[in-house]
């Protein structure tokens, strides 16, 4: 086993510790052809935490038949959402912003902000690098999911100490636990949905909180998932005074052909004009900044089938993203977790 090591303080001299914070996104594709979003597919849909099935069936599957397809046509997806001025996928560009406020708002006290990806660049060890060049003894790892889960949560954390794995001298690390219902996240959303609904020609019918799906098998076998998302939407209903009828859940991104949760928002919208529903708004509380699912397949093909549902208003509450509250919140976040250390 090579370790690396990362020169910084000499040995002998007994240096006031260095807090380092490092913010985990899932990662994006470095452009939109047909390589480099195979490559960052192959890497995603590779990960056992993701498909937990064995790689003996899995992986002729995946490399003979998902990934001959799939990374064509999700490559036209990105390319719709495509961050043009900087040529780059937005949830690339929003975790970087993510990153810079959040290490302004540290500035002061010393602590450096890295950001890294679990699938992609820059990866979770280029970041981790990048904190103990600056002499952090202790990091405080942001995976940036509100909701727990084994596919997201875990698999960003799997992939720091895989990175630790390879350092003779180890920083000291905590992570940041997953925040459902927090109750600064929960009036972040809510106000994002209120902002929404004042700029909105008419009131929303029905706002609809769309997750990230999760096949249902996982939930069954433990992963708290789902009942993370509960927690948010019951929170969000009581913020906002909706109640399941005017403030559903539903879960998209279905992949594959097995059961995820449901319900599954695009059939579910696509069905509420018949019911007399065709002013609604769709908030996805379970990213932090607009990516893929958001931007194209929630404000795109899913605003597309309601409208041609019949239905008339069609508003996608945008992510916290870059916003003064969503850095307000991270943090928030962070000193509560830096406790003792700060
Ligand atoms: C195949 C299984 C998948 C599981 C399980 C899964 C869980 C999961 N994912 C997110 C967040 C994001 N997923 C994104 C894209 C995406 N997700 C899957 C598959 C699973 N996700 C695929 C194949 C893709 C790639 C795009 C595509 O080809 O459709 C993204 C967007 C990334 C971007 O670049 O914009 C996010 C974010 C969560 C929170 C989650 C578990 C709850
Ligand atoms: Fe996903
Ligand atoms: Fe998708």
């Amino acid at each position: 086993m090579v370790f690396h090591h990362i020169p910084t303080q000499p040995q002998h001299a007994q240096a006031a510790p260095r807090v380092g914070i490092l913010l985990v996104n899932l990662g994006t594709p470095d452009d939109t052809g047909y390589r480099a979003v195979r490559r960052y597919l192959s890497e995603f849909l590779s990960d056992r935490r993701v498909i937990e099935g064995p790689p003996a069936l899995w992986q002729p599957i995946l490399q003979g038949v998902v990934l001959t397809t799939r990374p064509r046509r999700s490559g036209k997806a990105y390319a719709r959402i495509w961050n043009t001025h900087k040529d780059e996928s937005p949830l690339r560009t929003y975790t970087r912003h993510q990153a810079e406020a959040l290490s302004e708002r540290f500035a002061a006290q010393n602590v450096p902000v890295a950001w890294g990806m679990r699938y992609g660049t820059p990866t979770i060890a280029q970041a981790l690098h990048e904190l103990l060049e600056k002499g952090c003894d202790r990091v405080l790892c942001m995976p940036l999911y509100p909701q727990y889960s084994a596919t997201t949560t875990a698999t960003a954390n799997d992939q720091l100490f895989r990175a630790l794995m390879r350092l003779r001298n180890q920083p000291a690390i905590r992570t940041l636990p997953s925040f459902p219902d927090n109750p600064a996240f929960i009036k972040a959303i809510a106000d994002s949905i209120r902002l929404a609904e004042a700029e909105a020609d008419i009131p929303f019918q029905m706002v609809v909180a769309s997750f990230h799906g999760l096949p249902e098998e996982y939930v069954r076998k433990g992963d708290s998932y789902r009942a993370e998302c509960e927690r948010t939407v019951v929170a969000l209903r009581k913020e906002l005074g909706r109640d399941e009828t005017t403030l559903p859940m539903t879960f998209q991104s279905r992949f594959g052909p097995t059961k995820w949760l449901e319900p599954y928002t695009a059939p579910f919208i696509a069905g509420l004009p018949e019911k007399g529903i065709t002013s609604i708004a769709v908030v996805t509380p379970c990213f932090m900044a607009d990516c893929l699912e958001t931007l194209d397949e929630i404000g795109n093909e899913v605003r597309e089938e309601f409208i041609q549902a019949g239905g008339q208003e069609f508003t996608l509450v945008p992510c916290l993203n870059d916003t003064p509250a969503s850095i307000d919140l991270l943090e928030a976040l962070a000193h509560q977790e830096l406790a003792g250390w700060l």
